[in-house]
């Protein structure tokens, strides 16, 4: 099976390398909008956004059978979704909201697969809890500072500087990342068994 990632995300592209697919990188430029209320319903959304759009401008060229895996990361807090900050400011106030507390971080992943002349259509996601320590506002400015934030949902990278704040995880690590890879195994796995 070949496989197409449409995003844009170094992170994603990472962890589908590590776990050891080879695939092509075509990001998506539709415009991130969804309808949906919930954390997973947006996630959802956004993830079969991204791959219909590369769905629709791929299919003509391909040759062989394919699979387009689209994906969305959202953070959420006491009813809040939070994506990428805007900038510095925004970031310090999802950064303070965090600390010293448990927030959600859900990835949507949608699969779109082409078999011989069928095609199919699998949406799922993940949702993983993680605790921040207590941080001190100097300490949220001098990350902010270093520019990471501004790349990422909920203003902040667990695999980089921040790490040193992230008190307790529980669910998939990876998810967190922004790429759910062992769900995504399995799911890629019952879908190219059908
Ligand atoms: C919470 C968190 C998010 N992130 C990243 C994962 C996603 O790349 C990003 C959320 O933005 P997304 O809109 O999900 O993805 P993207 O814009 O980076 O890429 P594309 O839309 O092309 O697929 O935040 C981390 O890298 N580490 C973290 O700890």
């Amino acid at each position: 099976m070949k496989y197409i990632l449409a995003s844009a995300s170094p992170r994603r592209r990472e962890l589908l390398s590590q776990a050891g697919f080879s695939f092509e990188v075509c990001p998506s430029d539709a415009e991130e909008k969804s309808g949906g209320s919930s954390p997973a319903e947006i996630v959802e959304d956004l993830a079969a956004l991204k791959a219909r759009d590369i769905f629709e401008k791929c299919q003509a060229s391909q040759t062989e059978d394919f699979t387009v895996i689209g994906a969305d990361t959202v953070v959420a807090y006491n009813g809040e979704i939070l994506g990428k900050p805007a900038d510095e400011e925004e970031a310090l106030d999802m950064l303070s909201m965090l600390a010293d507390r448990t927030h959600q971080v859900y990835t949507g992943v949608c699969l779109i697969a082409v078999k011989g002349k069928k095609k199919y259509m699998r949406t799922f996601h993940e949702c993983t809890l993680v605790t921040f320590y207590p941080v001190t506002r100097g300490e949220l400015l001098s990350y902010i500072r270093t520019g990471d934030p501004l790349d990422k949902a909920g203003a902040y990278g667990i695999q980089g500087p921040f790490a040193v704040h992230v008190k307790e995880i529980r669910g998939d690590y990876n998810n967190v990342v922004g790429l759910p890879i062992a769900r995504l195994y399995h799911e890629l796995r019952e879908l190219e068994a059908l």
